[in-house]
């Protein structure tokens, strides 16, 4: 049977740097909210035995794509033969934008196949399955806003509120280990504790990409000083995305109607569930 997943975007509503671990990577503080609007992937049985998909991504060989990255750690997971299926990917969301949409893509396909296959991996196992491919894979696997630590695997639910956001896809790509290595960066922002099931204002916390990635890319700063007419904009991830947060859908609507030519983005809204387990939990 044909089975059809969103893929959701994620936002980190602030993200700190509070250390560096002695293998160069960063400790991060940083709240993940999900977004509506993300990605779809349909998975459609094949006779034989392969795993295809289909279309490619322009510069990304499929082997290393995310979504057969993810297939093949559930055949060597499964350790025997698995029924072959097609996967086809509708891809929204902007690449290398910080909202995380290849980290998804592996989350959806972890997540599907495990159904499409019936191979019946524990959410546990899958989380730890796609820290493999990637730290912000968990929490799309685990499907709830969280306040992630260590280098984004140790994960607390949070539900901040449900706002609308206008995101914002400046016409840059940003490279993540090219911040991670810059200079300049704020890598020693003091550690902050949040009440479990946190539901505050996350923009009193700040992102401490932000000040470098908006010194090194003059479009991403011009996004953010645009969008912070209407209240706090902020990075998200080690950006290119700038989001602004907005209590309506026609507030959100209002602000993108506004915006001068050129600028590329959506507005959608913040969801604390993910919509894939939304999806799944309406198969099950
Ligand atoms: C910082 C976040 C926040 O969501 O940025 P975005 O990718 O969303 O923008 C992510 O956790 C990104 O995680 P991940 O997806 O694993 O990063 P990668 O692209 O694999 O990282 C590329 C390189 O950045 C550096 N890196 C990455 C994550 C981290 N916590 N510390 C680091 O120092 C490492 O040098 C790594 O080799
Ligand atoms: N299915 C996929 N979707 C997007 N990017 C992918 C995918 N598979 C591999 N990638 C690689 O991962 C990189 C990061 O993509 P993405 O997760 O969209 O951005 P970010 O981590 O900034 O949110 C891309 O530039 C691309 O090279």
């Amino acid at each position: 049977m044909t089975l059809t997943l969103p893929a959701p975007a994620k936002l980190n509503l602030f993200l700190h740097i509070i250390g560096r671990r002695p293998d160069g990577y960063h400790e991060l503080q940083t709240l993940f909210q999900f977004l509506e609007h993300g990605d779809e992937l349909t998975f459609s049985p094949t006779s034989g035995s392969r795993v295809t998909l289909e279309p490619a991504i322009d510069g990304v060989p499929q082997e290393n794509n995310l979504i057969m990255r993810a297939a093949r750690l559930l055949q060597a997971e499964a350790g025997r033969e698995l029924p072959g299926v097609h996967i086809h990917l509708t891809k929204r969301l902007p690449m290398g934008g910080g909202i995380g949409g290849g980290s998804s893509d592996a989350a959806t396909t972890l997540l599907g196949l495990n159904h499409f296959w019936q191979l019946g991996l524990s959410i546990d196992r899958l989380a730890e399955l796609g820290l493999q491919l990637g730290a912000d894979v968990p929490v799309f696997v685990r499907g709830h806003a969280a306040f992630a630590e260590g280098i984004g695997e140790k994960l607390t639910p949070c539900d901040p509120p449900e706002d609308w956001y206008v995101v914002i896809k400046p016409d840059c790509n940003i490279n993540t280990g090219m911040i991670f290595s810059e200079e300049g960066l704020t890598r020693n922002t003091p550690p902050i504790t949040i009440a479990p099931a946190f539901e505050g204002d996350a923009s009193r916390y700040r992102n401490d990409c932000e000040d470098i990635v908006c010194k090194l890319y003059p479009e991403v700063e011009k996004s953010r000083d645009w969008l912070s007419q209407f209240g706090p904009a902020r990075l998200t991830g080690t950006g290119a995305c700038i989001f602004g947060r907005f209590p309506t859908e026609s507030k959100a609507l209002e602000v993108w109607d506004s915006r001068p030519s050129g600028i590329t983005g959506f507005v959608t809204r913040g969801v604390n569930s993910s919509p894939l387990h939304t999806k799944l939990t309406e198969l099950d």
